[in-house]
């Protein structure tokens, strides 16, 4: 049986050392301030939106949500992030995906200022994060949750097969990128993959986020891999299930994340914690 790589006791872990964090800043009068933006109601946008709130607020960080209905023009949304881009009192700016489908998501991340960026999708961080040139550079938050599960968990990805299922700008290409720059060998596969399951199948670290429930079954994954469960689904009773079928998969696997409580949790610990960062980063700036 797989060890259940716990998502939530590391994110309690992190979230202490970002409190510090948070208390030195204090002591210079500096309240790391979060603008969410919600654009409409999509269902797994509404729980990272509570769940961050209800963070946020434990850990002491100026967290605003704005929402926005869904008829908005894209003109409207960029000169509200406009304003939060002139706001001193912001130091993140992150705006729910996906957006309705006559506002185009490109303009939007490319309207928010580099270093306001809580999410890292801005052409700039993403292209300095594919550079591997990564210093004070935001970072995608899911990707770089998981990420830090690998590390609390010590699993080794030099010269690792990785396959990453999914090529959003907001899991699967950051998530290679990341992957690359740690020295695995990277193949991300999508809905025009050939022949999935044999390349899963060839995976150490198999990462899944592709959007449909318990999709990935235990004939998909090779003996002792190591498998990160990004999925927010609903089975066929509502309840919240990942992309990977978990009771088949912890039994062949080395590690798996569990959903809930595996990279949900570390998303919003991470996010917490670049919010920190930027405030940091801007405060040493301004002297
Ligand atoms: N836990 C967390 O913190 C987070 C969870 N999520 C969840 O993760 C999941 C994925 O999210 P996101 O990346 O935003 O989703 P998107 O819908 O943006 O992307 C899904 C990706 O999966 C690919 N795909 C779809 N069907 C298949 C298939 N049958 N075989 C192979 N690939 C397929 C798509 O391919 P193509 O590009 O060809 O369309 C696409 O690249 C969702 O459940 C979401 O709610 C998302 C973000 C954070
Ligand atoms: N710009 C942008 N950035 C995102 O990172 C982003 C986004 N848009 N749009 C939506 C998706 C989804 N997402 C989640 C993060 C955490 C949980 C989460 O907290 N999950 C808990 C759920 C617990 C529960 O409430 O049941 C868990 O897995 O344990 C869920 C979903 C971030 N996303």
């Amino acid at each position: 049986m797989a060890t259940i790589m716990d998502g939530k006791a590391l994110a309690a872990e992190i979230d202490k050392t970002t409190t510090v964090r948070i208390q030195r800043l204090a002591d210079q009068g500096i309240v790391p301030g979060l603008v969410v933006i919600l654009v409409g109601d999509d269902p797994a946008s509404k729980i990272y939106v509570r769940n961050k709130e209800r963070r946020a607020k434990k850990m002491k960080i100026n967290s605003i949500v704005r929402n926005l209905p869904d008829t908005i023009s894209e003109a409207d949304l960029i000169k509200i992030i406009q304003t939060y881009n002139e706001n001193p009192t912001i130091h993140a700016i992150l705006v729910q995906l996906p957006l309705p489908a006559h506002i185009n998501e490109f303009n939007v991340t490319n309207a928010i200022a580099p270093e306001k960026d809580a999410d890292g999708f801005h052409p700039t961080n993403i292209g300095k994060l594919v550079i591997n040139h990564t210093e004070k550079t935001p970072i995608a938050c899911t990707p770089q949750g998981i990420m830090s599960i690998f590390n609390a968990y010590h699993i080794d990805l030099d010269g690792k097969k990785a396959v990453v299922v999914g090529r959003s700008t907001i899991v699967g290409k950051p998530m290679a990128a990341l992957l690359v720059n740690a020295n695995a060998t990277v193949t991300v596969a999508h809905s025009h993959t050939h022949n999935l399951s044999q390349l899963t199948r060839e995976a150490d670290i198999l990462v899944v986020a592709v959007g449909i429930a318990k999709y990935i079954k235990e004939a998909d994954v090779k003996s002792d891999a190591v498998v990160i469960d990004v999925g927010m689904d609903r089975d066929v009773n509502g309840k919240l299930v990942g992309d990977v079928d978990f009771a088949e998969v912890e039994r062949k696997a080395s590690y798996i994340t569990p959903v809930p409580k595996g990279v949900g949790p570390m998303t919003i610990t991470t996010l917490i914690s670049q919010t920190v960062a930027l405030a940091e980063w801007s405060s040493e700036k301004n002297g």
